[in-house]
């Protein structure tokens, strides 16, 4: 049963549901933007099979399990006494017994390993053949299994939702007050096409094409090559993306509409749902069945028009999509109530008796979706990057660099894509910031995943986190340079037919030179866009000249005379994500950048997660109805300065998770490795066309 308790007799906790490309997280979050609770389920790569269920989870060995539950206890005692200490103002004695009782069961890692079985979907599913989540069918191809995702989703937010239960059934035996969810955020892949029935609300085929997916190349290449320049010019105006990229779903739909006719059918009997990973997670867990998309996961569709926040009749009709044949979701604000949260039947009737009961007693208190914004988005806001000129990058499966162009659209001139951050309506009007905001963003399709490449397919490392370790055995990649084009090359090179390249290759090579490369590769394009994108915000500000000089001959990362930290556009990258975890990365990555710019590795290790919780929050259009925090800048107040009302008392440098890597490259060699990338990618431009045309 519930705990029903009176409203200020609990500790408000919000829940964010976080579905990354490789991984699918639950996190219930304080309003000290703590990780109260957690539970995360990673992927399989197809090349990884003997390390996961036939399911598509990731084993657990005996080692992995003894250092998460160590890291675990670690964590628990901090998160758990800061958290009390606000919440209580400031009562110790309260604190230390709240520590107690919370102790062997909160962490913000890893504590299901700890508190409950491992299941695994053959577990729990009797007649039914639920493949695994991710999958990589031919060269190019990433799919994902869409009932796999709920489920997952769902099994996350049980075992979140079990832990929270014990606990509270313990604070209230010790006198304490329990903890009471309020709302649910979603963040979530961007740009993952995928299709269903309206009859039936089920996937029309077992998966979606995934972001990264490029069995679309052909498509976009005729259509650039049979498309007028004017129109090409016009359309990029309005939808801000290079649309002759493999990326973005509108012509991932128009495959799906080629090539699969099963999805025809559904089109040609008006029975065809499209959406991207927001729109069939809201879709299902809602009561109201609400069929809508935010503005943040729109406006990657390519359908969107960026001016007027809906879609435009004449995208639709350029890519063949006939809106009286297709249910495409209504676009709606990234904060405002969804619909409240539901278990889909399908799901519900494969999901394990104990977890059942739970989510559906987590049904019956009505519980708001409030909030949605696309992965990226999400890690803006998370990163409280709020105001214009305010940037953070997101190294996930992918890199994501954005740049806060407050309520202005900015079309790049450097090959940076323009898309909308976020959206908060029910704010105050101050500054604008209950208007949309746009954003300025580098996407560069491979980081994590190269990791991944080598841990799983050429068995480099056994564990991720073994890479940056492995890289820094070598001083250097020893004349290695490693393009990691899987998927076609992303900003600012935009390049569909690069493929993955390993130059520069001798006898003296060995595996850390080769781990190093692909690091660097990353890290190499995160340079390639701030160049990029210092251009574009440097011709705004300045828009004549620099110096007398032309814009498009001047490198301003490499500007070292006039370009100091307190000069420069970009002078702080505030970075975040699964690989951004690791200090040797991130120290290869300010060599790179050079003494322009310094790598700041934020102090929220979940800046994705609690950015959706944010947009949650701010999701009650009543300021009293936000459970956690009035407004942005209170919420900043709380997570970065501990409820502390001037925000110099703490200085943002101390905070203690905060880790800044400045430089240490001399210019000549960072100038001279910078010039090897860029022979290395002019290289591997163009390669699946060479190959066609022999
Ligand atoms: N310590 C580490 N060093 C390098 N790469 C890492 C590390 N930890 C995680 N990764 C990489 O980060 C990715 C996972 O990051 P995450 O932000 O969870 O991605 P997503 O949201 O795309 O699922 C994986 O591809 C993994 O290879
Ligand atoms: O899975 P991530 O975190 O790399 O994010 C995927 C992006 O949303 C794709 O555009």
């Amino acid at each position: 049963m519930p705990i029903t308790t009176k409203e200020d007799e609990t500790i408000p906790l919000i829940v964010s549901i976080d579905v990354g490309t490789t991984s699918s997280r639950v996190i219930l979050f304080n309003k000290l933007g703590q990780e109260v609770c957690k539970h995360q389920i990673e992927y399989s790569t197809s090349a990884s099979e003997q390390d996961y269920t036939p399911a598509g989870r990731r084993r657990h060995s005996e080692e992995l399990n003894a250092t998460t539950l160590k890291e675990a206890t670690t964590t628990t005692n901090s998160t758990t006494a800061v958290t009390t200490n606000s919440q209580t103002n400031g009562n110790s004695n309260h604190h230390n017994n709240e520590k107690d009782v919370t102790g062997p069961i909160f962490s913000s890692v890893g504590f299901k390993i700890e508190e409950s079985p491992y299941l695994t979907i053959e577990d729990l599913v009797e007649n039914h053949t639920v493949g695994p989540t991710l999958r990589f069918p031919k060269p190019g191809w990433v799919e994902c299994n869409p009932t796999s995702i709920l489920i997952n989703v769902l099994e996350c937010l049980g075992a979140v939702l079990q832990a929270l239960h014990i606990t509270n059934e313990s604070r209230i035996r010790h006198d304490l007050k329990p903890y009471k969810i309020h709302c649910i955020g979603i963040a979530n892949m961007r740009e993952t096409t995928l299709v269903w029935s309206k009859k039936t609300g089920l996937p029309i085929v077992d998966y979606g094409i995934v972001w990264n997916d490029t069995r679309n190349t052909s498509i976009v290449n005729e259509k650039k090559e049979t498309t007028d320049p004017n129109l090409q010019e016009r359309l990029t105006e309005k939808t801000g993306l290079p649309l002759y990229s493999t990326y973005f779903s509108c012509s991932k739909l128009r495959w799906f509409l080629d090539n699969v006719p099963e999805v025809n059918e559904a089109y040609m009997e008006n029975d065809l749902m499209f959406g991207t990973v927001d729109t069939w997670l809201i879709y299902h867990l809602t009561k109201q069945h609400n069929f809508v998309s935010d503005v943040s996961n729109a406006s990657r569709t390519g359908f969107m028009n960026l001016n007027t926040l809906d879609y435009d009749p004449e995208l639709l009709q350029y890519w063949n999509i006939d809106p009286t044949k297709i249910s495409i979701p209504k676009i709606v604000s990234s904060a405002e109530y969804y619909g409240d949260f539901n278990v889909p039947d399908f799901c519900e009737k494969i999901m394990p008796p104990t977890i059942r009961q739970l989510l559906l007693n987590f049904v019956a208190q009505k519980v708001p979706i409030n909030g949605c914004l696309g992965d990226q988005s999400a890690s803006l806001v998370g990163q409280m990057a709020y105001k214009r000129g305010a940037a953070k990058c997101t190294y996930g499966t992918g890199c994501f660099l954005l740049y806060n162009t407050g309520t202005e659209k900015l079309i790049s001139k450097h090959g940076t894509l323009t898309t909308l951050g976020f959206w908060f309506p029910y704010l105050e009007d101050d500054f604008n910031i209950n208007k949309p905001h746009f954003a300025l963003e580098g996407s560069v399709a491979v980081a994590g995943s190269v990791v991944q490449w080598l841990r799983d397919n050429l068995r480099l490392v056994a564990r991720a986190e073994d890479v940056g370790p492995l890289a820094s055995l070598v001083p250097d990649s020893g004349g290695v340079v490693f393009v990691p084009a899987f998927s076609g090359l992303f900003a600012p090179y935009w390049d569909p037919d690069c493929r993955a390249t390993i130059m520069g290759i001798s006898q003296f090579t060995t595996a850390s030179h080769i781990a190093r490369a692909a690091v660097e590769g990353v890290c190499f394009q995160a340079r390639a866009i701030l160049k990029a994108m210092s251009s574009d915000a440097y011709s705004e500000s300045r828009p004549n000249s620099h110096d007398g000089k032309d814009i498009e001959d001047i490198d301003l990362l490499e500007d070292v005379d006039s370009c100091t930290y307190e000069k420069s556009v970009f002078s702080t990258l505030s970075v975040d994500g699964g690989m951004s975890r690791s200090d040797e990365v991130m120290q290869i990555q300010a060599d790179i950048l050079g003494p322009c710019i310094k790598v700041r590795r934020s102090p929220i290790a979940e800046s994705t997660a609690l950015g959706a919780a944010i947009a949650a929050n701010m999701g009650f259009k009543d300021v009293d109805d936000r459970p956690m925090w009035k407004n942005l800048q209170d919420c900043k107040k709380w997570v970065f300065f501990n409820g502390i009302d001037k925000s110099d008392t703490i200085p943002r440098e101390q905070h203690p998770n905060l880790k800044i890597f400045t430089s240490q490259s001399k210019d000549t060699i960072r100038r001279k490795h910078w010039k090897l990338w860029e022979t290395a990618v002019s290289r591997s431009t163009g390669w699946l066309k060479d190959v066609e045309n022999r």
